[in-house]
């Protein structure tokens, strides 16, 4: 299968001199087209700044990050915009929406500063996404005015408004409540069986159960990984025991 990313001996360093040290340190990863990724470790082992790396939201010190066949590394700071803005989706714990705004115009504003001349047609598509994500009846409401899962779908309407090849989530369900935790699991879940593949930070078993593949990192480096065979829906506990025993293998 064709692979969206490669990562190739990724190092990324931080501090100067004799303070510098590395947060990541030579990781190799490939995602394919399609897959469910998630990635687990103790807080500070590397999560979200291997995201980063691997979105090209943040330059690397050393080895490659190849996104659908184009090496980053020698891609100029526009194209990488470009790229960001046009193949990647991004999910965070809480979605950065602005305040004077309603919910469609949040959704819109990215797509539109892209594309001024077709504002119908991107309208028509965020209000074609509210509707698939349950939030339809929302779109003139205030981002005050909804609650937190209603606020990650409209996270999630955004984030898929460029039909991205990979939606990068960090701890998308991290600050919502059980049900609406699943929800947001439910609709990547099918987002990722129409063909976007997904890659998951998360803390959380459940969450990670769900996918096909877990990597588990320590200290900048992947230290362990999980196959899962591909979700069908049943057997969450088998799924989430297997991954608690591997938790607890490499100690987390
Ligand atoms: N800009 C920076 N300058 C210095 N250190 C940094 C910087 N960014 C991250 N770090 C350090 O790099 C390490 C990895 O951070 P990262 O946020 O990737 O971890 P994480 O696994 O995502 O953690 P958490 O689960 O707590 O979110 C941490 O020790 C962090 O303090």
């Amino acid at each position: 299968m064709k692979k969206v990313i490669i990562g190739d001996r990724i190092v990324k360093s931080v501090g100067e001199g004799s303070d510098k040290r590395n947060i990541l340190d030579g990781v190799n990863v490939e995602i394919k087209e399609g897959e469910f990724v998630a990635v687990m470790g103790p807080s500070g082992s590397g999560k979200s700044t291997l995201m980063l790396a691997l979105s090209g939201a943040d330059r690397i010190d050393g080895g490659k990050v190849v996104f659908n066949g184009r090496d980053l590394s020698s891609v100029g700071e526009n194209e990488l915009a470009d790229i960001r803005r046009t193949k990647i989706g991004f999910v965070f714990q809480q979605p950065t929406m602005l305040r004077n705004l309603n919910i469609l115009d949040n959704i819109i504003l990215p797509s539109i500063r892209d594309n001024r001349k077709n504002v119908a047609k991107i309208t028509e598509k965020a209000r074609a996404l509210m509707k698939r994500t349950g939030i339809a009846e929302l779109e003139k409401r205030d981002i005050t005015q909804v609650s937190g899962g209603q606020l990650q779908r409209a996270g999630l309407c955004r984030a898929l408004m460029n039909s991205p090849a990979i939606i990068f989530g960090d701890e998308p369900t991290g600050a919502l409540n059980s049900k609406s935790a699943q929800e947001i699991m439910e609709l990547l879940g099918e987002i990722n069986t129409d063909g976007t593949a997904v890659m998951l930070v998360t803390h959380d078993a459940k969450v990670a159960a769900r996918a096909d593949r877990i990597m588990f990192m320590r200290d900048g480096t992947i230290v362990s990984d999980l196959k899962l065979p591909r979700y069908d829906g049943t057997n969450m506990n088998g799924r989430m025991e297997k991954v608690s025993v591997k938790m607890r293998e490499v100690g987390i």
